[in-house]
């Protein structure tokens, strides 16, 4: 019997671009897997189709349809094991509807950018802490989007970018703990293959991690999406120049609170080499703001901003980059009005 066979079902919460990712790498590894969307087709139906194109293997890479389980209206009973897939702001109204079915049993893992969702999902079991769930924070720089797809029923997704995935315990005191490695031991022998080849760290080092990339995310996104521009405009000014003066009060940010190798110049040079790395890149924030949605500028420079202000530090471009996308998102609904 294939070690899969006794898994838990794998409830993965999104159906977007990273929540697609790793439901379709679940699938191709024969995990047992449920998909949770916000509305579900008016037809009623378990199975969906799922287009996925692993687009990084190179040109013309035939893409693949898999059938795939979704969560019907109504479904109640324990989930062992749920993965966030929204956006940082989604987050917390998305696992609301959930908070009955999960019990200190259920393993939930976090794979938003930015700081602040788990705290803020976490909150919602602050009446009820002998049975919060076990919380786990991912990060990853795989990358990937959803194409169009012309049906209501069919979702698409292409994996664009290979990248690579960590993740670890949210509080120090599960490092090692005997479901943190049953976790592990589970996630490998059910997922040999996975492409997606999922990494453990501890706590400190998964932290550092999204740090690390909430660093970057705080220049290249606020930046981009402010301009314009794709992400390679930060290699020439007067982009440049922004993204330098941002560098400092980012890095004195971070060094202040105990992140002491993260100096201006390696802050640069971080927003240099992915800016380099992913020059023709429309990004998240750009994208977010042309299409009139709320952005995660909230945990991403604001989450730096509240960093700055507990530590008494003045971060006065960050919180006008930040202002300036809070302001485009309010005029976005004021007209829509
Ligand atoms: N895309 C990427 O390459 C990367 C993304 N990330 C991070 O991963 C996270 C997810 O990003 P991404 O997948 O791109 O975002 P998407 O906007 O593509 O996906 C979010 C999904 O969440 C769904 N959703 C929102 N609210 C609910 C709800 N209440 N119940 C159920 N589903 C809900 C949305 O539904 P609907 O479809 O109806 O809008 C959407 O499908 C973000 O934090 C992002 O920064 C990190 C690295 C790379
Ligand atoms: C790495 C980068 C900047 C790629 O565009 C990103 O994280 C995003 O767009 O959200």
């Amino acid at each position: 019997m294939p070690p899969h066979v006794l898994a838990p079902t794998i409830h993965v919460l999104g159906g977007g671009a990273i929540g697609l990712l790793v439901t379709g790498h679940l699938l191709k590894g024969q995990v047992p897997v449920r998909l949770h969307l916000r509305q579900m087709p008016s037809v009623p139906t378990c199975l969906i189709p799922l287009s996925f194109i692993e687009a990084w293997r190179g040109p013309g890479t035939p893409g693949q349809v898999l059938q795939c389980p979704v969560e019907e209206a109504g479904a109640d009973g324990p989930i062992e094991c749920l993965v966030i897939a929204t956006k940082a702001q989604q987050a917390r109204e998305a696992v609301g509807p959930l908070y009955s079915r999960l019990t200190r049993n259920s393993s939930v893992l976090f794979l938003q950018n930015g700081l602040g969702v788990f705290e803020e999902v976490a909150n919602l079991w602050k009446e009820e802490r002998d049975r919060q769930p076990f919380f786990l924070l991912g990060s990853t720089t795989h990358g990937a989007y959803r194409p169009a797809v012309p049906g209501e029923i069919e979702r698409s997704v292409v994996h664009a970018g290979m990248g690579k995935m960590w993740f670890g315990a949210a509080s120090a005191h599960e490092n090692g703990s005997p479901r943190l490695q049953n976790l592990v031991r589970n996630l490998s022998s059910w997922v040999p293959g996975l492409a997606l080849d999922p990494r453990l760290l501890d706590a400190k080092e998964i932290r550092d991690r999204l740090v690390e990339k909430l660093a970057v995310a705080s220049i290249i996104l606020p930046l981009t999406a402010l301009s314009g521009q794709k992400n390679g405009a930060l290699l020439s000014p007067p982009l440049e120049t922004l993204a330098t003066d941002l560098a400092e009060e980012v890095s004195s940010v971070l060094v202040r609170t105990g992140h002491s190798r993260m100096t201006p110049s390696w802050v640069k040079g971080r927003v240099r080499e992915v800016a380099e790395g992913t020059r023709e890149n429309v990004s998240s924030m750009k994208a977010d703001v042309e299409m009139g949605r709320r952005t995660e500028v909230e945990y991403i420079c604001g989450a730096l901003n509240r960093m700055a202000r507990d530590a008494g530090i003045h971060t006065p471009l960050l919180r006008m980059v930040q202002g300036l996308i809070e302001a485009r998102q309010i005029r976005k609904v004021d007209n829509e009005t």
